[in-house]
């Protein structure tokens, strides 16, 4: 049997997960081209807006699958399928490939496109976008994602915060979804933009951010809230690949 072709912006690691509940593990990232939103602060603009287009490349999920492969060394390992908005893309095949050879599968998306091969994944995690990303959430899209994960893989929300408002928009949604572990993550607003080129990154704004939100789950007694930083910024600031 064919399948349909994945839309791939780029594949590169195995570099360690940097955010939420799967930080520090090794991962393999397959990162899809093409986003339904655009949000003011994305980090990965070259794998949402179609002035990337030409750097995004259609692939077999055996090429796809050939190049994990090769990264990895034949050695399973999380792969984690980030975008863009991976939802678009038809995975379903792809994580079946992987499983059978013991890798294991992570999905992040908004939560906007709803898949029923999110059942098949090992790591499903959703990531509604707070007031400062300028985009709307369709909570009856976002809840149809958690029901399509059908309690199979483990579930978790990841929320970006900036300011006061995104701080309350993340409480609403876990009071939406009490039964979902929660993890934030301070915004880092020099993400890399056409023009600023590898603007260097502001970690004295982002610890101060990751300070205030500290201060404030435990002044509110949030105590199933997680704060964690991007470490890979930390690290690498906005470089790409890692
Ligand atoms: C680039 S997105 C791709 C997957 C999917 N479109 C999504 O937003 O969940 C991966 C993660 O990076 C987060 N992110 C994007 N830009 C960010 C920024 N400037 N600061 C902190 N996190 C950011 C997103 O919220 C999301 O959790
Ligand atoms: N190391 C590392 N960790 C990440 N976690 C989420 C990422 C993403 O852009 O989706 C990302 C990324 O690009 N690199
Ligand atoms: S949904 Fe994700 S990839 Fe799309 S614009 Fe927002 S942060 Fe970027
Ligand atoms: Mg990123």
């Amino acid at each position: 049997m064919t399948h349909p072709a994945i839309r791939v912006s780029e594949i590169f690691g195995p570099t360690i997960q940097g955010e939420g509940v799967l930080i520090g593990l090794p991962t393999v990232f397959v990162r899809t081209g093409g986003c339904d939103y655009r949000c003011s602060w994305c980090d990965s603009l070259h794998a949402v807006d179609n002035q990337y287009r030409h750097e995004w490349e259609m692939m077999s999920i055996d090429a796809v699958w050939q190049s994990v492969v090769g990264l990895s060394g034949g050695r399973p390992v999380m792969v984690s399928l980030s975008g863009g908005n991976p939802a678009i893309q038809p995975l379903g095949a792809l994580i079946e490939r992987g499983h059978r050879e013991g890798y294991r599968f992570a999905l992040e998306t908004q939560g906007s496109v709803v898949r029923d091969w999110f059942a098949e994944l090992d790591v499903l995690v959703l990531s509604p976008k707070p007031p400062s990303s300028e985009m709307t959430t369709d909570w009856a899209a976002f809840e149809a994602c958690v029901q399509a994960a059908n309690e199979k893989p483990q579930v978790v929300l990841k929320l970006v915060v900036f300011d006061e408002s995104d701080y309350a928009y993340a409480k609403d949604a876990a009071a939406r979804f009490p039964r979902l572990p929660i993890y934030l993550q301070p915004g880092n607003h020099t993400p890399p933009r056409p023009g600023n080129g590898d603007s260097a990154v502001d970690l004295d704004g982002i610890t101060k951010r990751m300070e205030w939100l500290v201060e404030s789950v435990t002044r509110d007694r949030w105590f199933e809230a997680r704060v964690l930083p991007q470490l890979h910024v930390m690290l690498w600031g906005n470089k790409r690949g890692v």
